[in-house]
């Protein structure tokens, strides 16, 4: 059994996912976020999830309590990563940000700790260039929702040791999850992919080229996609959508320019699914009143 010992660093819509997947794969992981409601809300999240697998019939009410176990949100990222052997970033996707909770992880981790982002396209380099440990620091870039999807997408940086991609790999594969490996470009394989194509179809609606029902009707049926792009985009987050199409127009140019329209429901505060509304509006889960 590979690295077992995991800290995630962020609770919200991917860190929760990622702590719910590696527990289901029977790791110990311990759970941060520097907003105790996120924390709360990720709790909420998981168990909420894991009641979608027991009615799919794939797993018992005495599996999800095991998950639940191996689970442990913690209120200080020092208690977080202090006996990590994995510590697996998921914060906003915001280079500064990212590398200021690498320095301070870096900090805190037992110096052979592997320390990874699930960065969406942000540079790995950089990142592990703001750590002691470039060598042991690549991108683990999972998918949402984390608890079903099936990829993992291994970033090398420039610095990544051979030994740390193996040690992702098998944690990976222990997880029940399959690996690709691709250099650290903007975007790497599957954002860039994706972005392309979902940009290109907000622009479609911006245009008034057809309504979301129907952008989406479209492509879901015409394509075989699971989903439709705006349903989808709704699903990652229009700010984190927002962030994306920003840093991959700064490597690639105007092809991946923001459409205004996103822009804008982005400044009204509409995220998509994680605040209730975005390209359609969704009931979201009022937060507990206790802390
Ligand atoms: C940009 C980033 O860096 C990278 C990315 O993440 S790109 C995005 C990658 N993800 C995708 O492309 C997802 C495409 N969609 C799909 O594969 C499928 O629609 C899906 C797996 C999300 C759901 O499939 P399906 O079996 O039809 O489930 P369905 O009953 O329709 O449920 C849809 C809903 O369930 C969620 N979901 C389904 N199973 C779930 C589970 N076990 N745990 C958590 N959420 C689950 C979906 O997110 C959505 O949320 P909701 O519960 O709040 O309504
Ligand atoms: N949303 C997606 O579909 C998706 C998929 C793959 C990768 N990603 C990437 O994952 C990362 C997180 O995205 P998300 O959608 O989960 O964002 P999110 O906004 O849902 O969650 C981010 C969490 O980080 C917490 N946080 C902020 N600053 C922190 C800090 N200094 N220390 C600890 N916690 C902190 C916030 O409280 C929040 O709970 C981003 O880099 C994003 O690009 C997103």
């Amino acid at each position: 059994m590979g690295l077992t010992k995991i800290a995630v660093i962020g609770a919200g819509l991917m860190g929760s996912g990622i702590a719910q997947s590696l527990a289901m794969g029977g790791k110990r992981v311990k759970l941060y976020d520097s907003s105790k409601q996120s924390l709360k809300r990720a709790e909420d999240s998981i168990e909420k999830s894991l009641q979608r697998f027991v009615k799919a019939g794939t797993m018992n009410e005495e599996a999800v309590f095991t998950v639940m176990e191996h689970i442990h949100p913690v209120h200080d990222v020092w208690e977080a990563v202090k006996d990590a052997e994995l510590v697996i970033e998921a914060v906003p996707e915001s280079l500064s940000l990212k590398k200021l909770v690498f320095e301070e992880i870096d900090r805190l981790a037992p110096e052979e700790a592997i320390l990874a982002t699930n960065t969406s396209e942000l540079s790995v380099t950089a990142i592990a260039a703001a750590t002691s440990r470039p060598d042991k620091v690549l991108g683990m870039h999972w998918f949402n929702p984390a608890p079903v999807m099936r990829l993992i997408e291994i970033v090398q940086g420039e610095d990544t040791s051979p030994e740390t991609i193996k040690a992702v790999e098998e944690v990976s594969q222990e997880i029940g999850k399959e690996t690709v490996l691709v250099k650290d470009r903007q975007g790497f394989v599957t954002t860039r992919a994706l972005t392309a194509h979902l940009l290109e179809c907000i622009r479609m609606h911006e245009e008034g080229v057809a309504n979301a029902k129907d952008i989406d009707k479209a492509i879901r049926l015409g394509l075989n996609y699971p989903m439709g792009p705006l349903e989808l985009a709704d699903l990652i987050g229009l700010d984190t959508m927002l962030f994306v199409s920003e840093g991959m127009t700064a490597a690639y140019g105007d092809r991946f320019l923001p459409p205004q329209s996103l822009r804008k429901m982005v400044e009204a505060g509409h995220f998509g699914r994680k605040t209730g509304k975005g390209f359609y509006t969704y009931t979201v889960q009022r937060e507990t009143s206790k802390q």
